[in-house]
């Protein structure tokens, strides 16, 4: 069993904040038990391309990174960064920084598929500031093996059957969809995402404000490799907690052999 936890957190205008309301979740998860916390897209600046070029940050100096190692090395947890504005020479991404237990980094993941979408409503363009990342990144905890994707991402199979081919165990996916793609595709695409791989998916999202220029959808959830829902949190902050029990997949995989009976 591995015990993994998901932290739904408001985004605010201000950075200080959302670093606060992070390192207090991740303390209380980790006192809780947690080993492996995970964060939602964007956690630490308003899901906005004018806060993307204001609150970008570099490795290894950045505050939110610093954060990141700091809280990992000090509670004994990997953590899944979720994802901030990172600026790498003269490119933004949208990153995931990862952190094992000793506070080193053991992962990056930049968002592949940037989010460029016009639906009725709500027009955004995250290229109109951020470049896309082109690596998949495959993190080993020594318990479990975790594959990253980034929100818009998980709309593209073949990244996560890439991910699964490659030995996969759980994804795990920091996103901030909204409430208008939200109520249609969230649940569908996780769950379906799951099955198709046999994977654990944990997808954690920011809660919901509705006085933000883009409203989060919130329901973060984790889902089992059967594509049962296995804890889902509600809109608002929260932290919830999933035991990941891997011999579930390897039985799923044994009896429904996807993997053995692919053609393509
Ligand atoms: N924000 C995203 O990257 C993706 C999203 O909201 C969606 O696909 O819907």
């Amino acid at each position: 069993m591995i015990k993994l936890a998901l932290i739904q957190i408001k985004v605010h205008k201000d950075k200080n904040i959302n670093l606060k309301r992070a390192e207090m979740g991740i303390k209380e998860a980790a006192k809780n038990g947690a080993e492996i916390i995970c964060l939602p897209e964007m956690f630490n600046c308003p899901y906005d391309n004018n806060y993307f070029v204001k609150f970008a940050e570099t490795y290894p100096n950045g505050d939110t990174i610093k954060m990141l190692a700091k809280a990992a090395s000090e509670n004994n947890v990997f953590i899944i960064g979720g994802s901030i504005p990172e600026r790498y020479q003269d490119k933004l991404y949208n990153t995931c920084f990862i952190f094992n237990q000793k506070g080193e980094m053991s992962g990056r993941y930049r968002k592949i598929h940037l989010f460029d979408v016009d639906l009725k409503g709500m027009r955004f363009y995250e290229s109109d500031t951020l470049s896309p990342g082109s690596d998949i990144t495959i993190v080993d905890t020594g318990k479990i093996k975790l594959g990253i994707a980034i929100c818009y991402d998980m709309r593209f199979p073949e990244l996560m059957s890439l991910y699964a081919k490659k030995g996969v165990q759980m994804m795990v996916i920091p996103a901030a969809f909204n409430t208008i793609t939200g109520p249609a595709h969230w649940e569908v695409l996780l769950r379906a995402r799951a099955i198709d791989n046999q994977v654990f998916v944990a997808a954690i999202s920011p809660a919901r404000d509705e006085t933000a220029s883009y409203v989060a959808y919130g329901d973060s959830m984790v889902v089992g490799p059967w594509g049962n829902i296995i804890t889902k949190a509600g809109i608002d902050e929260e932290i919830i907690y999933a035991d990941i029990d891997l011999s579930i997949e390897e039985e799923i995989r044994k009896r429904i052999p996807l993997l053995k009976n692919r053609r393509m």
